[in-house]
C-alpha cells in the first residue's frame, strides 16, 4: 500500500513513516505529585509542570512539523463525553472504587454528571481531593484529610504506549500492572469504544484480562511481534495477547522476551527500540544476555507451538527473514555512561520512519552514536518529562503508519 492510500489506521511495524499518534499534554494531574506519593505514582522526582509542558508541546511540535497528526487524549475524551452512554460508563467505573462507599460514590455521580464534558474530561485524569468535590453526607468524606482523593490523579497518562497498542488494523486495550496505572484503561477504553472515530475497530484485548502493557509490545516487522515478560507484562499476558493476535490473523510469530524485573528495565522499550527496518537500539549488555520464546501457531491461536529460549536477536532475525539485526548500543562502550543513559531512556526513541527518530536531547552519546550510525535523530528536551522514566517511545501511541513495504 503507497503513502497516498495508506490505511486509516493501522501499524505493521515501528518505523512506517508515522501518520498518527495519540498523546496526552500533561497537566494539572503533574501537580498532584508530592515527594510523599510520587514513589507510588511512579514518578522519581517532582516535575516542574510548566517546564513539563513545554517540553511536551516540543515533542508534538516535532511530530507535527513531521507531517504526523497528533490526537490528544483530553480533546479526545470530551468528544467521548458528550455522548450519554459513555458519561454513564465513566461515571459506573469511577464510582465502582470500593473505598468510596454507599454515599459517597452516589453523591460523586451526581456530582460527575453535572459537569461538562472537558471539565469532566479533566477531572477524570487530574483526580479530585475532598476539598475540591465539597460536602458530603458520607462517613468515608468526613474520616478524609483535605488533601486525599475522592478520585486518584493519573500522573502516568502520558505514557500513552502502554494503556493501548495496535496491531494491524486492531486495537489492544491493555492490563496495566501497576495500581496507580490501572484506571489509564477505563479511559482508553472509553476512546476506543465510544469516539466515533474508533468505534469500529477490532479491539484484540482489554483491562479485565492477564496484565500486559504497551510498553512490551514491540512490532518488529510485519507478522512479527516482540512482547516483554517482566515488571509489568506476565507470562499469561503475552501468551494471551499471542493466541488473540494469531486468531486476528496478521501475526505469524510472537517473540516472548524474558526481561529484568526492575525499574530499570521496566518495558521492552526502555531496553531496546527499532530505529530502521533492520537497526535497533540497545543497551549493550542485553545483546547476548535477552532470549526469547519464539510462539506460533498452525491453526490461529487455538493451539500454541513454543520453541526456545535462544537469544532475542538470532530468533528476531529468524522470524523477520534477514540474516542479522543491527545493534547500535546506548551510551559507550563504558558500563556507567551506558548505564545511565539507558535509565533517561536513551533507548526509548519513536521513529518517525526508517532512519529517522526522535530521541532526549540528554543523551548524547546515544545520540551521537545513532547519528554515526546514519540515524537522523530528531532531538527533544526532557529534563522534566524524564521524571516519570519514560522516553519519547512511551510518551506515544501510533494508530496508523505506513506499510512496512512502502515505508
Ligand atoms: N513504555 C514505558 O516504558 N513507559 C514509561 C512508563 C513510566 C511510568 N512512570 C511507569 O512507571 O509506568
Amino acid at each position: 500500500m503507497s503513502a497516498n492510500d495508506a490505511p486509516a489506521f493501522g501499524v505493521d511495524s515501528e518505523v512506517g513513516r508515522l501518520r498518527s499518534v495519540m498523546l496526552h499534554r500533561p497537566g494539572g494531574e503533574l501537580r498532584r505529585l508530592t515527594p510523599r506519593n510520587n514513589g507510588a505514582l511512579l514518578f522519581d522526582g517532582i516535575p516542574w509542570v510548566e517546564r513539563a509542558q513545554a517540553e511536551h508541546d516540543r515533542f508534538a511540535g516535532t511530530l507535527l512539523e513531521h507531517g504526523v497528526e497528533v490526537l490528544y487524549v483530553g480533546a479526545l475524551l470530551a468528544e467521548c463525553l458528550e455522548l450519554p452512554e459513555a458519561r454513564e460508563a465513566v461515571s459506573v467505573s469511577v464510582t465502582a472504587d470500593p473505598r468510596l462507599g454507599q454515599t459517597l460514590g452516589r453523591e460523586l455521580a451526581a456530582y460527575l454528571a453535572d459537569l461538562e464534558p472537558e471539565r469532566l474530561a479533566a477531572v477524570l485524569v487530574e483526580g479530585l481531593t475532598k476539598e475540591e468535590f465539597g460536602t458530603s453526607g458520607s462517613l468515608r468524606h468526613k474520616m478524609m484529610r483535605p488533601t486525599e482523593f475522592v478520585i486518584d490523579p493519573l500522573p502516568n497518562m502520558m505514557f500513552t504506549r502502554d494503556s493501548s497498542v495496535w496491531i494491524g488494523d486492531a486495537v489492544a486495550v491493555t492490563s496495566l500492572a501497576m495500581p496507580a496505572r490501572r484506571r489509564e484503561t477505563t479511559l482508553t477504553g472509553l476512546i476506543y469504544h465510544h469516539h466515533p472515530r474508533f468505534a469500529a475497530v477490532p479491539k484484540l484485548y482489554d483491562p479485565s484480562l492477564e496484565h500486559l502493557e504497551g510498553g512490551d509490545v514491540l512490532a518488529l516487522a510485519p507478522g512479527v511481534l516482540a512482547v516483554g515478560v517482566g515488571e509489568r507484562t506476565t507470562p499469561a499476558g503475552a501468551e494471551r495477547l499471542a493466541r488473540k493476535a494469531f486468531e486476528h490473523g496478521r501475526i505469524h510469530t510472537v517473540l516472548v522476551v524474558p526481561i529484568a524485573q526492575r525499574r530499570a528495565t521496566m518495558h521492552l522499550d526502555t531496553v531496546c527500540t527499532m530505529v530502521d527496518r533492520d537497526r535497533m537500539v540497545m543497551y549493550a549488555p542485553a545483546e547476548q544476555r535477552l532470549e526469547a520464546y519464539t510462539l506460533t501457531s498452525a491453526d490461529g491461536g487455538a493451539s500454541l507451538s513454543i520453541k526456545g529460549p535462544k537469544r532475542f536477536l538470532d530468533a528476531a532475525a529468524d522470524a523477520i527473514g534477514v540474516d542479522r539485526i543491527e545493534i547500535i548500543h546506548t551510551g559507550e562502550r563504558d558500563v556507567v555512561t551506558a548505564e545511565r543513559e539507558q535509565w533517561d531512556d536513551g533507548n526509548n526513541t519513536l521513529a518517525l520512519a526508517p532512519g529517522i527518530a526522535v530521541a532526549y536531547e540528554r543523551n548524547t552519546v546515544t545520540n551521537a552514536r545513532l547519528e554515526r550510525a546514519g540515524i537522523k535523530v530528531l532531538t527533544i528536551p526532557g529534563s522534566e518529562l524524564g521524571s516519570g522514566r519514560g522516553g519519547p517511545r512511551c510518551m506515544s501511541c501510533p494508530s496508523a503508519r505506513d506499510a512496512f513495504a512502502d515505508a
